[in-house]
């Protein structure tokens, strides 16, 4: 059986007393590509952050690579190869594009990020040219392949992207959805949120519906 990259069951997470995810159970195999679609509310960006353990919450099971990652603090999952992509992109913008795509490789001590960076700039040739101007001066797009590339420093196994394409010109959109497309063959395994299957379809595996916190699995798309 192939191993799981994300096995959650039975998750639930409250905020201030309210249930936001109720009983929720994922399960994604190694390499594998999802879509989580729901509408806004739906809980899809507190799914992401509970298994990035920046949210209270409890579970039967949540577990990455065969590793339990309930009891780990959110700074050391990043070193369990799990990594997210907020909605908004959060970059720094007085750093270049390349300080921005090394910082989580100096916050989380990884020793290889040159070699990890010189695979990200063959993944997505054009933030090389970049590479020295500051993130402010890139157009939305252009900051959301960074972020993108950011999350990619440290996300060795599973990543998580949160609505990847909000906000995304159509011509940006279609090189996004190239980048993603090359993870799979990199031998990633993704969880991408957005609101309907506009971009996911041609994507992703597996679906994931999401209604007011309750999950469940949808037929394969293709
Ligand atoms: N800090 C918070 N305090 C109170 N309620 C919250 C908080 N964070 C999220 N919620 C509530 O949890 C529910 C799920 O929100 P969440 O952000 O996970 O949805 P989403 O599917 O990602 O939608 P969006 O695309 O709008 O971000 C919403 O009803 C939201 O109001």
């Amino acid at each position: 059986m192939t191993e799981l990259a994300l096995d959650i069951q039975g998750l639930d997470v409250a905020i201030a007393g309210t249930p936001i995810l109720r009983k929720v159970t994922l399960q994604l195999p190694q390499g594998s590509m999802a879509g989580l679609i729901g509408r806004n509310g739906a809980g899809k960006t507190t799914l992401m952050r509970a298994v990035m353990g920046l949210l209270p919450s409890r579970s039967a099971t949540l577990a990455c690579a065969g590793e339990s990652m309930a009891q780990l603090p959110a700074h050391t999952r990043a070193e369990h190869g799990i990594s997210y992509l907020p909605e908004d992109r959060r970059l720094i913008p007085s750093l270049t594009v390349e300080e921005n795509i090394l910082l989580p490789a100096w916050a989380n001590g990884l020793g290889d990020a040159r070699r990890r960076l010189a695979w990200i700039y063959e993944l997505i040739p054009e933030l090389l040219e970049h590479r020295e101007r500051k993130a402010l001066q890139l157009s939305g797009g252009q900051q959301k392949l960074v972020a993108l590339a950011r999350a990619l420093m440290p996300g060795r196994k599973l990543l998580l992207l949160d609505e990847p394409f909000e906000g995304v010109a159509p011509v940006l959109s279609r090189r996004l959805t190239e980048v993603i497309a090359k993870l799979r063959t990199e031998g990633l395994t993704v969880l991408l949120s957005e609101s309907d299957d506009k971009h996911s379809a041609d994507l992703v595996d597996r679906i994931f519906r999401i209604e007011r916190g309750v999950v469940r699995e949808s037929s394969a798309t293709h």
